[in-house]
């Protein structure tokens, strides 16, 4: 039942983006109809009404479609963590039995519901837009590392020496959440198109900076209908740009590190394993990254770009919690003695 969760999590973020970065996150402006209507063949067919009746209302039936198939799978996976939940609770008195985290992922799919709902109601207010993607990425993240409880993985620890590595895995993590933050923010003002040469930004960038205005959560001043295509003015916008381009660079110089480091302490085939996928997911991030600058954020290199974010952060978790199991240099026993 988790893995089936984790995969209806992957394709529920993979449509949020999809949807974010095809500019249809107000094809359906109230919820959690469209229109009014669940179905969204009904939503298309009002759509059209309204346009053949009045042309100059501009709405766009396609974007009703990302927008609905994100919700319907959505609600399927909430679901499907209630009966995690559920499952957890008959089977307490199990031993090694997660409960607090299946219960834990019941409060936060509910939130991840509201912020879907205000995400909406509150016409793509950055904060919740951003709020809104972390919160998936955390319910992502939770369900891969209740999968790694429940199937005992790994089992126990026999390369003692990673064990030193925490405090630098730590603080790889911390940047990368920070980074994902910032790639949320830089999506949610429409900054991505702000910088358009490499490394930094367009020449004169540093006369640009205004982070008074670019790091503005709640309050905004502006009088447009709703916050779609952004509200912030163009220094601002490039602050948040230039910024993502910086955490790239830590998030870069501390993975590297980290990697490093593992490949001179590691003496095990699954922790130099384990480096080098870290490694790959970085190069993949970054590279894709930079195909969202070279080629004016594509579609399919943007939710690439949100997809390697979730995997290298699960692979970050999923790392420090390796190195945080038994520590034995010998296999356990049948009782785990
Ligand atoms: C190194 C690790 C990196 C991580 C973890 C990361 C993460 C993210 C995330 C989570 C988003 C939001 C995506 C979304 O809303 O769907 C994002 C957006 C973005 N990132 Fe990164 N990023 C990284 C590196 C880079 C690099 C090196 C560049 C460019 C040189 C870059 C350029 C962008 C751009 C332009 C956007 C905005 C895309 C849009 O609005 O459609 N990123 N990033």
């Amino acid at each position: 039942m988790t893995i089936v969760a984790i995969f209806l999590a992957a394709g529920v973020i993979a449509l949020g983006a999809w949807t974010r970065l095809s500019d249809a996150g107000l094809g359906c402006p109230d919820w959690p109809g469209c229109y009014g209507h669940l179905d969204v063949r009904k939503a298309v067919a009002h759509v059209a009404d309204v346009n053949s009746t009045d042309p100059g209302a501009l709405r766009e039936a396609h974007k009703t479609i990302p927008e609905m198939v994100h919700r319907y799978f959505a609600s399927v996976l909430g679901l499907t963590i209630l009966i995690i939940a559920a499952l957890s609770w008959i089977n307490r008195k199990r031993a090694k039995q997660p409960l607090k985290l299946p219960l834990f992922l019941v409060v936060l799919v509910i939130f991840q519901g509201l912020l879907g709902m205000w995400t909406v109601t509150m016409g793509l207010q950055p904060t919740i837009v951003m709020l809104h993607l972390l919160g998936g990425f955390t319910t992502l993240t939770l369900l891969s590392l209740l999968a790694a409880r429940l199937y005992r993985w790994p089992e126990f620890l026999n390369d003692c020496d990673v064990r030193t590595l925490k405090p630098l895995a730590g603080l790889a993590l911390a940047a990368v959440i920070l980074q994902i933050a910032l790639g949320g923010w830089t999506t949610a003002n429409y900054a991505a198109v702000v910088c358009t040469e490499l490394p930094v930004c367009e020449s004169g960038w540093t006369e640009h900076l205004n982070f008074a205005d670019a790091f503005i959560f709640w309050g905004h001043e502006h009088d447009l209908p709703d916050y779609e295509f952004g509200v912030l003015e163009n220094d601002a916008r490039t602050t948040i740009h230039v910024m993502h381009r910086f955490g790239a660079l830590l998030v870069s110089l501390l993975v590297l590190t980290l990697v490093v480091r593992i490949l001179r302490r590691a003496h095990s085939t699954f922790f130099r394993n384990f480096a080098g996928v870290i490694l790959l997911l970085l190069l993949v991030q970054v590279g894709l990254g930079i195909g969202n600058v070279v080629f004016s954020v594509p579609l399919r290199i943007a939710v690439a770009h949100n997809f390697g974010a979730v995997v290298l952060l699960i692979t970050l978790i999923l790392f420090i919690r390796a190195i945080n199991v038994k520590c034995t240099s010998a296999r356990p026993g049948p009782n785990g003695e």
